[in-house]
C-alpha cells in the first residue's frame, strides 16, 4: 500500500472490528460467543456503549445468519463467497435490517472492515451487496427469501426466525401446536434480561432490588435486573447471590419443596457444574439442617461448583468430582436428588447465539442414552420414599418426556408425582423441563 492510499483510509471502527473477531473465533475455533466476547472486548478496550454495540453486532449476526445468508445470496451475482467476507456481510446486514444504524454508516464501515481484514479485493462486492440489501426492509426481504407462510409455516419461520428446520420441528412437537411457534422462535431471538438469585440466608431480594431490579413472579428468590453489570452488585461479587434464570431457580425449588415423608437431610445434585442450582440448594440445605453433595463429572467444572459455594456455610455442602452413572456412594443414601442432565440446550437458545447452529439431531441419540443412565443412577441413589427431580434446559421430547417415561416404565419402584415445562414466550424463562419422581416407600 502506498502512502496516499494509506492516508485516504479511515480507521476501522473498533466495535465492528471486535464483533468480527467474535464471528471469526466462533467460525474458526468453535468458540462460544459468550465466552470469547469478554476477552475480545478487553483486547479492543471497549466499554459502555461501544461494548454494547459490539455485543449486539456479534450476537445478532451469529444468531440471525439463517435469515441473513439467503438475503446475501439473493444479492450475489456469483454464488461463491469467502467465509471472511460473508462474516463482514452478516454484520452489515444485521445493521441494515435489524438495527437503527443509518445505511451509509452500515455500508461504509463494512467496506472499511473488509479492506482492513481481507484486503481491497472484496471491498467493491461488499459495497454492492449491502447497497442492494438496503433497498428494502426486513419484512420485504423475509417475503422474498422465506417459503410462503400460509403454505409452509415451519419452513417460513425457520428462515424468518433463523432456526434450523429440525429445531423448529422439535420445538413444535414439544409445544404440541404450531400456533405459538412464531412467538417461541421470536423469544429465542431476544436477549434475556439478567435475573439474579438471592441465596437464602446469604442475601435477600430487598438487597438485590436496591441494585435496580424487580422481583420475579414465581421464584421468591429472584430479581430481574433493570440493566447494568451484575458483577457490580456486591452480593453477586461475594457469592451471596448469583446470576440465575428464574426457570433454574424453580427447578431447584421443585427439588427441595416436593413433599417427603421421613428423613430429609441428605441431598444430592448429581450433575452440578457450574453450580448455579447447587448453590441455591446448598444455601437452602444450610437453612433446613440438610447437607448437599454436589457431584460433577468434569474436574474443571467441579472447581466452578466450589467457587459458586464460596459464601455457603462450610459443612452444608461437599463438592465431589465423579461419573454420576457410576455413583461412589452406597445405594439409597440420599433423601432428595436433582439430575440436571446434560442436554441439547435447545431451551436456552436466547443465551447462546451459535448453539442452534452447532447442535444436530444425532446429538440427541448420544445424550438420551446418558440421560437415561443418569436418571436410573439417581433413582438408585435415593432411599425408598425419596424424591428425584429430572431436569433439562431443553423442551425436546426425546430428552424430556421420553426419558422420564422410559425410565419410569422400566422400574417397578418409581412413580411420577409432578412435571412442568416452562417456555420463554409464556413464562419469560428458559424452556426448562422438570419431572418429580418418587421412589416407592418399602411396605
Ligand atoms: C446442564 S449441566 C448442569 C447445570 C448445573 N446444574 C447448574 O445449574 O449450574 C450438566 C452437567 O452435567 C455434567 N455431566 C455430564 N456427564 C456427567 C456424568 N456422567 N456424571 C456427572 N455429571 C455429568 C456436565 O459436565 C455438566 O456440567
Amino acid at each position: 500500500m502506498n502512502d496516499r492510499a494509506r492516508r485516504g483510509r479511515r480507521p476501522v471502527d473498533r466495535p465492528r472490528r471486535a464483533a468480527l473477531d467474535v464471528l471469526t473465533a466462533v467460525r474458526v475455533d468453535d468458540a462460544y460467543a459468550n465466552l470469547v466476547l469478554p476477552q475480545v472486548l478487553r483486547k479492543h478496550r471497549l466499554e459502555g456503549r461501544d461494548a454494547g454495540l459490539a455485543t449486539e453486532l456479534a450476537s445478532g449476526a451469529i444468531r440471525m445468519h439463517g435469515l441473513y445468508d439467503p438475503v446475501i445470496d439473493a444479492c450475489l451475482t456469483k454464488p461463491r463467497l469467502q467465509p471472511e467476507v460473508r462474516d463482514v456481510l452478516r454484520l452489515g446486514v444485521h445493521q441494515l435490517l435489524s438495527m437503527r444504524v443509518p445505511d451509509h454508516a452500515a455500508i461504509s464501515t463494512s467496506v472499511d472492515l473488509v479492506r482492513a481484514t481481507v484486503g481491497q479485493g472484496p471491498a467493491g462486492l461488499v459495497n454492492a451487496v449491502l447497497r442492494k440489501v438496503s433497498r428494502q426492509d426486513l419484512d420485504a426481504w423475509v417475503e422474498q427469501v422465506a417459503p410462503d407462510r400460509p403454505g409452509d409455516l415451519r419452513g417460513h419461520l425457520a428462515v424468518a426466525r433463523s432456526h434450523p428446520r429440525w429445531v423448529v420441528d422439535a420445538l413444535a412437537e414439544a409445544l404440541g401446536t404450531d400456533d405459538e411457534l412464531d412467538d417461541l422462535l421470536a423469544a429465542d431471538n431476544a436477549a434475556p434480561r439478567v435475573t439474579l438469585v438471592a441465596r437464602p440466608g446469604l442475601a435477600d431480594v430487598v438487597e438485590l432490588e436496591s441494585a435496580g431490579g424487580t422481583r420475579t413472579v414465581r421464584s421468591p428468590y429472584g430479581v430481574v435486573l433493570d440493566g447494568g453489570d451484575p458483577a457490580g452488585v456486591a452480593a453477586v461479587a461475594e457469592g451471596r447471590a448469583g446470576v440465575q434464570d428464574e426457570g433454574s431457580q424453580l427447578v431447584a425449588l421443585a427439588t427441595v419443596d416436593a413433599p417427603l415423608q421421613g428423613r430429609d437431610e441428605r441431598w444430592l445434585d448429581l450433575c452440578a457444574g457450574p453450580g448455579g442450582k447447587a448453590a441455591l440448594l446448598a444455601s437452602l440445605a444450610a437453612q433446613r439442617g440438610a447437607v448437599l453433595v454436589a457431584n460433577e463429572r468434569q474436574p474443571h467444572r467441579a472447581v466452578l461448583v466450589r467457587s459458586a459455594m464460596r459464601a455457603v456455610p462450610t459443612g452444608a455442602v461437599h463438592v465431589v468430582a465423579g461419573d454420576g452413572t457410576r455413583p461412589a456412594w452406597v445405594p439409597g443414601t440420599f433423601d432428595r436428588v436433582l439430575v440436571d442432565a446434560p442436554c441439547s440446550g435447545l431451551g436456552a437458545l436466547r443465551r447462546r447465539p451459535e448453539s442452534r447452529w452447532r447442535r444436530t439431531p444425532q446429538d440427541l441419540d448420544v445424550l438420551t442414552v446418558l440421560q437415561r443412565a443418569l436418571l436410573d443412577a439417581a433413582l438408585e441413589s435415593v432411599r425408598p420414599g425419596g424424591i428425584v427431580v429430572y431436569a433439562t434446559c431443553s423442551p425436546v421430547l426425546a430428552e424430556t418426556a421420553a426419558v422420564v417415561d422410559a425410565v419410569v416404565a422400566s422400574r417397578d419402584d418409581t412413580v411420577e408425582v409432578d412435571r412442568f415445562q416452562l417456555w420463554p414466550h409464556r413464562d419469560g424463562t428458559d424452556a426448562m423441563f422438570a419431572a418429580t419422581l418418587r421412589r416407592r416407600a418399602l411396605v
